[in-house]
């Protein structure tokens, strides 16, 4: 991986380049800062940040002991093919050969003066081939199929930069366990990890989520709070479901990425914030771009490294080793001394898994063996532990669209009814039955808040709204 000197016009951003839908080859983009060149203490620094901040101010990237220097004196920004310098509003001002500038265009090797402090700035632009991995696995992520072994290989070369990424995927194919890996391969893993889910909460509460608010700067705000971005301070920002962030919202979602620095709910302060920010959507935001929902300049901040998860139905060779990871890491797998209760999976069973096209992607399997460990009767996964829809015994049936009324507010069945039926469709009838009206009237409870329901049920939000979405309840309709 030697780096490519001096760049050009066309070098990129760290980024990945794909080639019909291949990725082939990653680029990463990092700026060398060499202060006091060629003097006693002359130190260097290396960033692959899109902002780099000098200043005499703690806070900054590059802190300068320079009395000619002002707090935050300038800083260094990473446009699409290039670096441009901005001056901000220093005392003594940002020379380049002895001239004062405001804003100018960085080229290779040039050197910046700060105050009195020379800065000589050398951009490296490496571009290495994406080769798929030889390991099955790289954190929590398992995959032997081609295209996961080239995301283990893409994720091992941008995880430890500090490059924002979006994760584009249908729901289920595991973008948040990505995104924790990421985290958990980068520098910033002793440092917290924050999940945020845009579609989760309602509207009128992202902004003080995100960055806090100060006492009474609405209704309600009755003490100050830090927002997640404060939290998650020197770690990783999960944004979930990036998508369904309003339009209102995305341009202070931009500031934030471009200035690094929040304000909270009613405070004119900023607070500067060194958050790595990866996005996870399930829509394809070039579409949402297209159609207005979502901002182009946002899309393009946002998207330095874009990465897409295929659909399980695309990598069915990696179910087998799916299947094993969670018969050895599901605790439902585990009997009361900590043994395994499934060891194997019958060849019929693995190989009706392996013919259905899985909607759900990798949430649905995880959700099928946990289910067929509760119906297990030996120590291999059998056919018949599996639904029918899978088992391949009659066509799956799953409701995606709103019920009719009548049908929504059905009763649980009556027991006379249940026991007509065979043993292994009563109970599962019962059971839908069960988690439809339970989740409709806590929602209801709730005034159609999922992440307070989900919170009072004690289960994951996102398995919350896949009940949702399978019994065709709406937030929106309950929340009156
Ligand atoms: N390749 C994988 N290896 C191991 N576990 C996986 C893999 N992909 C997904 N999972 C597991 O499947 C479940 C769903 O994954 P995850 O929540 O990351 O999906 P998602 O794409 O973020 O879903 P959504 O779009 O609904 O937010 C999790 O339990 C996750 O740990």
């Amino acid at each position: 991986m030697a780096p490519n000197e001096p760049y050009s016009a066309q070098s990129q951003p760290t980024k990945i380049a794909y080639i019909n839908g291949d990725p082939k080859t990653v680029h990463i983009r990092r700026a060398q800062l060499i202060i006091n060149p060629g003097a006693e203490d002359q130190r260097e620094v290396i960033f692959d940040q899109n902002v780099i901040k000098i200043g005499a101010l703690e806070d900054n990237d590059v802190v300068l002991d320079d009395e000619t220097v002002s707090r935050n004196h300038c800083r260094i920004v990473q446009e699409d093919d290039h670096y441009v310098v901005i001056d901000q509003g220093s005392t003594n001002g940002t020379h380049i050969n002895g001239v004062r500038i405001r804003e100018a265009f960085l080229s290779p090797n040039v050197i910046l003066c700060v105050g009195n402090t020379n800065i000589r700035f050398r951009p490296i632009d490496e571009q290495v081939a994406v080769e798929p991995s030889r390991t099955e696995r790289l954190g929590n992520i398992v995959g032997r199929s081609v295209k996961m072994r080239e995301i283990f290989d893409i994720l091992s070369k941008i995880a430890p930069t500090a490059a924002t990424v979006v994760i584009e995927g249908e729901t289920g194919t595991g973008k948040e366990v990505v995104a924790q890996t990421i985290h958990q391969m980068s520098p910033r893993k002793d440092k917290p990890f924050i999940v945020f889910d845009c579609g989760a909460v309602p509207e009128s509460l992202i902004e003080s989520e995100l960055f806090g608010h100060e006492k009474g700067s609405f209704t309600g705000a009755i003490m100050t709070r830090k927002g997640l971005f404060e939290m998650a301070q020197g770690g990783t920002i999960f944004l979930d479901e990036l998508g369904e962030l309003s339009i209102d919202l995305q341009p202070k979602l931009l500031r934030v990425l471009e200035q690094r620095e929040v304000r909270r709910v009613g405070s004119n302060k900023p607070i500067p914030i060194n958050v790595r920010v990866v996005a996870a959507t399930n829509r394809s935001l070039e579409d949402e771009v297209k159609e207005g929902r979502f901002r182009e300049d946002l899309f393009y901040r946002l998207s330095v490294v874009r990465l897409f998860l295929p659909a399980l139905r695309e990598r069915v060779e990696d179910i087998p080793l799916l299947v094993d990871h969670f018969l050895k890491h599901l605790d439902c797998n585990l009997d009361f001394d900590g043994e395994r209760r499934l060891q194997s999976v019958q060849p019929e069973a693995l190989a009706a898994l392996m013919a259905y096209e899985w909607p759900g992607n990798v949430r649905e399997l995880a959700n099928a063996i946990e289910r067929a460990c509760s119906f297990a009767e030996t120590d291999m996964l059998q056919l018949a532990d599996l639904p029918d829809y899978i088992a391949g015994q009659r066509p799956r049936n799953v409701d995606s669209g709103p019920l009719d009324e009548d049908d929504q507010w059905s009763e649980i069945p009556a027991k006379a009814e249940l026991k007509e039926q065979p043993f292994k469709e009563a109970k599962e009838q019962w059971i839908s039955s069960f988690e439809r009206d339970y989740i409709a009237e806590l929602l209801s409870r709730h005034g159609g808040n999922i992440s307070q329901a989900a919170r009072e049920a004690d289960i994951d939000r996102k398995y919350f709204r896949k009940l949702m979405t399978k019994y065709g309840i709406v937030a929106d309709e309950l929340s009156s």
